[in-house]
C-alpha cells in the first residue's frame, strides 16, 4: 500500500481527496497553485477559497513546489481540471517517482484527442495503463469533506494496484471498491456532467421530478451505448461510477454543472453561467463536445449530449432541446 502520497491540484475535491487520505494515516503532500492557498491549509488548516470552514488534518501539508510534494512519493493523485492535465502533467512529468501509482481525480474527455483521463495520464507519463487508476463515484467533494458517508470506485486493470490504493484512502466516511474496467468507469463520470447540465436546464425551465428521473434514466442509457461501444463492461453502468455519480450529480444543488445547467435553463447566457462558477470547473460544459464527438465516431447515438451540446455551444434555447428530445421518433426502450 503506498504511504507517502501527493496531491496535486488544491481545488475542491483534490483538498477533499487529500483529507480523506490524511484521515486514512498516509502521509500526505498536496500541491496548490497559489501560495496563500498553500499557507493557509499548512497554518491552519483550512482551504478558504475552495473548503471554507472545513478544518483539515494537522497532518497534511500543502506547497506550491511541485518537487517537494512529489518526492519519495508511491502515488501521485491528479486533482486538476481535465482540459489542463495534459498541460499539467508534462510540466511534472520529469519529477515523477518511477513505479508511482498516478490516480485520475478528473472526470472529462479531452477536446481535440477525444481521450480518457487516464490514456492522457498513460502517454504524458510514459507508463503502462496498469499503473494508471482513477476514482470515481457520488462524490461531491463539500459533503466528504464534512465527512458524510460514500463509496467510491478505484479502477485499475492492474487489480492488485486497484487493492493497495483501495487500501491507501479506506476512512470511516469513505469507502471504496476496487474494478478493472477503467473505460466504463471513466466513461461514467465523465457522461455524467453532461446528462447533469441537462438535468439542470430541466429544474431551470420549471420541470419536476419525473422530468428529473426520465433524463438521468435516458442519459445513463446513452452513457452506456458509448460504453458498450468502446469495451466497457455494461454492469459498471449500474454502478456508483456509473448510477450512483449520475444521480448524486443530478439531483444536487452542490454539482457545479447540474447549477450550471440550472442558470441556462433560467434564461442565462454561457458566459454569464461561467462567470457565476467563482473559477471553478463545470467540466460537461467543454466535455459535451468530446463526448459527442466519440459518440459520432463510433456510430452512438446520444441525443441528450447533442442537446446539451447545442445549447452550450450552437445558441439552442433549453426549451427548444426539450421539445426536440420528446418529439424524436419513438422506439423499444432497450434500443
Ligand atoms: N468537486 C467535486 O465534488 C468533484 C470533482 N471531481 C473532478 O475533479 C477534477 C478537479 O475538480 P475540482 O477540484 O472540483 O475543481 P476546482 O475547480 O475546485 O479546482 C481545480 C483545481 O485545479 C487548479 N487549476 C485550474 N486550472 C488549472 C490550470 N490551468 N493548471 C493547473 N491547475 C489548475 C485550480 O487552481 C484548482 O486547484 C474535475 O475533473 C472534477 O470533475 C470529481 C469528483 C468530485
Ligand atoms: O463529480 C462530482 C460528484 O461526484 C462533482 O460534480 P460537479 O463537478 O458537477 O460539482
Amino acid at each position: 500500500m503506498p504511504q507517502r502520497i501527493a496531491v496535486l491540484g488544491a481545488g475542491s475535491w483534490g483538498t477533499t481527496f487529500a483529507k480523506v487520505l490524511a484521515d486514512a494515516g498516509r502521509d500526505v503532500v498536496l500541491w496548490a497553485r497559489r501560495p496563500e492557498v498553500a499557507a493557509a491549509i499548512t497554518d491552519r488548516g483550512e482551504n478558504p477559497d475552495y473548503l471554507p470552514g472545513i478544518p483539515l488534518p494537522a497532518t497534511l501539508r500543502s506547497t506550491v513546489d511541485p518537487l517537494a510534494a512529489l518526492d519519495g512519493a508511491q502515488a501521485v493523485v491528479l486533482a486538476v481540471p481535465s482540459q489542463t492535465l495534459r498541460e499539467n502533467l508534462a510540466g511534472w512529468r520529469p519529477a515523477l517517482p518511477a513505479g508511482a501509482t498516478l490516480v485520475s481525480l478528473a472526470k472529462g474527455v479531452e477536446l481535440g484527442t477525444l481521450k480518457r483521463m487516464s490514456e492522457v495520464v498513460a502517454e504524458v507519463a510514459g507508463v503502462p495503463a496498469g499503473q494508471v487508476a482513477v476514482v470515481s463515484g457520488p462524490n461531491l467533494a463539500r459533503e466528504i469533506a464534512a465527512e458524510q458517508p460514500t463509496a467510491s470506485v478505484v479502477a485499475c486493470p492492474d487489480a492488485e494496484r486497484a487493492v493497495a490504493f483501495q487500501r491507501a484512502c479506506f476512512t470511516n466516511y469513505f469507502r471504496s471498491y476496487t474494478n478493472t474496467d477503467v473505460v466504463g468507469c471513466e466513461l461514467g463520470g465523465a457522461c455524467k456532467n453532461v446528462i447533469a447540465l441537462a438535468c439542470g436546464m430541466a429544474g431551470g425551465l420549471g420541470y419536476g421530478d419525473n422530468t428529473m428521473a426520465a433524463l438521468i434514466t435516458r442519459g445513463l442509457a446513452e452513457t452506456a451505448r458509448l460504453g458498450v461501444a468502446l469495451g466497457a463492461d455494461p454492469l459498471t453502468f449500474s454502478g456508483l461510477a456509473g448510477l450512483g455519480d449520475l444521480v448524486a450529480t443530478c439531483a444536487s444543488p452542490l454539482s457545479r454543472n447540474r447549477s450550471f445547467g440550472d442558470r441556462l435553463g433560467r434564461g442565462e447566457t454561457l458566459v454569464q453561467a461561467q462567470e457565476a462558477t467563482n473559477g471553478q470547473v463545470a467540466e460537461g460544459v467543454k466535455s459535451c463536445s468530446s463526448i459527442r464527438e466519440l459518440a459520432a465516431r463510433h456510430g452512438v447515438d446520444m441525443p441528450i449530449t447533442d442537446g446539451v451540446y447545442r445549447v452550450c455551444h450552437q445558441g439552442l434555447e433549453p426549451l427548444k432541446m426539450a421539445a426536440e428530445l420528446l418529439g424524436r421518433a419513438q422506439k423499444d426502450e432497450r434500443q
